[in-house]
């Protein structure tokens, strides 16, 4: 069985900074994989990367065996939310979710979509004015649209109050009990500890260690 993920000594140069400095990992079973470190450790280099919205200076990505940049441009069967490539601000989010289904000449039940995610689909409030917990609600909804298999989630926990963390958790653990591949990078350690099968610990653009997150303790 390939991979559904693997990165071969990945280099990247940000200007004078080495940003991304020969990252290699492999993940072959579905499951929840954790991204911790420090702000600017590369983090979203990595997850950029596998989109296949970062081109590498030195190295390769494959995706789900597909090898980005020869056999496919962009990760396929992945969604992702960053909040760098966010919504439409003057949308609501039920209007951002139908030009995605536009795009992609499919029809998905929206509406239930937005309730899973906690969004009342007849809210008429656009993307701008949406609350910054509800922005995280709704780009996780349109990471999950089609359904794919590899979720890809940049700091998702950024911005969501308790309610919103128990509902991100049970979210998670949700979509891994359907087989799904879940790749959450976050700055809040007992988030991770709680949902994560293994943590990649990232520093200064590398992969500084691996966990098998049993009760090991996130120390940085
Ligand atoms: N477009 C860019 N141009 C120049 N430098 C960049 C660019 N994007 C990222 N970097 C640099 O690359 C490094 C890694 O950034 P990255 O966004 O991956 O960090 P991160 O670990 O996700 O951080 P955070 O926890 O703050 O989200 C940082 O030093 C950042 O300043």
């Amino acid at each position: 069985m390939s991979s559904i993920v693997k990165i071969e000594h990945v280099t990247k140069k940000m200007k004078s900074l080495v940003a991304l400095d020969d990252i290699s990992l492999e993940i072959s079973e579905p499951g929840i994989y954790g991204f911790v470190g420090p702000n600017g450790s590369g983090k979203s280099l990595i997850f950029k990367t596998i989109l296949g919205f970062l081109k590498p200076d030195s190295g390769q990505v494959f995706v789900h065996g597909k090898k980005l940049r020869k056999d496919i441009l962009f990760a396929e069967d992945t969604g992702y939310s960053m909040v760098e490539y966010a919504a439409l601000a003057d949308k609501t989010g039920r209007q951002n979710l139908e030009l995605m289904d536009i795009l992609a000449s499919e029809k998905h039940d929206l509406d239930k979509l937005l309730r899973y995610v906690g969004l009342d689909p007849n809210n008429q409030r656009t993307y701008k004015e949406y609350s910054l917990g509800m922005k995280q609600r709704l780009l996780l909804a349109m990471a999950m649209l089609s359904d794919p298999s590899l979720l890809i989630f940049d700091e998702p926990t950024n911005a969501l109050d308790e309610d919103g963390q128990e509902f991100l958790k049970r979210l998670v653990l949700e979509q891994r009990k359907r087989g799904k591949t879940l790749l959450i990078s976050s700055h809040d350690k007992t988030f991770i500890t709680d949902v994560a099968d293994k943590i990649y610990y990232v520093s200064e653009g590398r992969i500084k260690k691996e966990a098998v997150n049993c009760d090991e303790k996130i120390d940085e």
